[in-house]
């Protein structure tokens, strides 16, 4: 499951995946997949092909793919994100779709609280957030959304038919200010959380251990190069909202013999935004970890904040980190806000 940043991405790409089946997202419907099943359009690993792959149906595809249309009209498929949010871009991947991809494509959105069934968003409202535009074979096609307000589905309309083998929805994950009371993981994806910085992510990246549930292996995990000069390798993430952290789980689950051998968890109150002067506090002092376990820890410190640095000595992996604690009274009013104000 591993996370490639491409440098040539638009910036939007670093976002969060609301659409990433690794958040919980699903896809609900779609009127066709005679060739290949809607569900490969949220896999988290990139799409693969096999030359000699062939099935009852035809050719194998890892992603979406309709039949030759021979009425008029267009294919589409829906998918719930897995966090409502606020969405910055879109990519449509057709990946090894070279002779059955779609010229064009469309993408609408909808914003709703409740479990809507595919029946209810068939004829559910929608709102245009890229209008039909050429969709190139093979290819990551890139489409900017400017549109303020947060959204919980979208559809992809292909014209008139053919293949998608991913579909990434990025940006910022508004969550519902209902479920931020009591204890709760103030670093998950799904509460907003997300890494800002990070000294290395090659075989996978660290906004990968905060996303839902137990790793599924260690490709689903960060991990990072075998560290062959001084220092250390490190993440920062910033917290979905700023709170007081009462412990913390640092988990190696899957890191055999590429856990960390020591790791420190330290926090900042970054409210002024200004990260290169963030002041650090250990929650964690430097400690020694054990490889492939699941490790608590009561936090050492009750402070307040925005922001968590992660330090392993001198590099290795995890497969998940957790920081249980409560959101702050102002910062609970400001997600309430939010999400009022983002509503369509
Ligand atoms: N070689 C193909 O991909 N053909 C067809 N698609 C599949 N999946 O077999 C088609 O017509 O699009």
């Amino acid at each position: 499951m591993s996370h490639y940043v491409d440098e040539s991405a638009p910036a939007f790409t670093l976002l969060t995946d609301l659409a990433s089946r690794q958040l919980g997202a699903s896809v609900v419907s779609a009127n066709d997949e005679l060739f290949a099943q809607r569900e490969n359009l949220i896999n988290p690993w990139a799409p693969s092909f096999d030359q000699a792959d062939f099935g009852h149906k035809g050719k194998v595809y890892d992603g979406w793919e309709t039949r030759r249309r021979r009425q008029p009209g267009n294919d589409w498929a829906i998918v719930r994100l897995g966090t409502p949010g606020v969405i910055r871009g879109v990519v449509v991947d057709t990946a090894w779709f070279r002779g059955n991809y779609p010229p064009f494509i469309s993408i609408e959105a909808l914003a709703s609280d409740a479990y809507l069934s595919a029946e209810e968003l068939a004829t559910a409202k929608w709102s245009t957030l890229v209008a039909k535009s050429t969709s190139v074979g093979d290819s990551k096609n890139y489409f900017q959304v400017s549109d303020q307000r947060w959204w919980s589905h979208v559809r992809l309309s292909i014209y008139p038919d053919g293949g998608v083998a991913r579909l990434r929805v990025h940006g910022e994950v508004v969550a519902d200010p209902r479920f931020l009371s009591g204890t709760v993981d103030l670093i998950a994806a799904e509460n907003g959380g997300r890494l800002v910085r990070t000294s290395d992510a090659f075989y996978s990246s660290p906004a990968q251990v905060i996303m839902p549930g137990r790793a599924q292996n260690m490709g689903d995990g960060w991990e990072n190069a075998r560290r062959r000069e001084d220092g250390n390798d490190f993440a920062v993430f910033a917290l979905g909202h700023r709170g007081t952290i009462r412990h913390l789980e640092v988990d190696t689950q899957y890191f055999v013999g590429n856990a960390p051998g020591w790791a420190r968890v330290s926090a900042a109150d970054v409210s002024d935004g200004d990260l290169d002067s963030a002041v650090w506090t250990d929650v964690l002092a430097k400690r020694a970890v054990l490889p492939d376990t699941r490790q608590r820890f009561l936090a050492e410190q009750s402070m307040e904040a925005t922001h968590v640095r992660l330090d392993v000595y001198p590099d290795g992996g995890l497969s998940r980190f957790r920081l249980w604690g409560e959101v702050s009274d102002d910062a609970r009013a400001a997600a309430a806000d939010c999400w009022r104000a983002h509503s369509s």
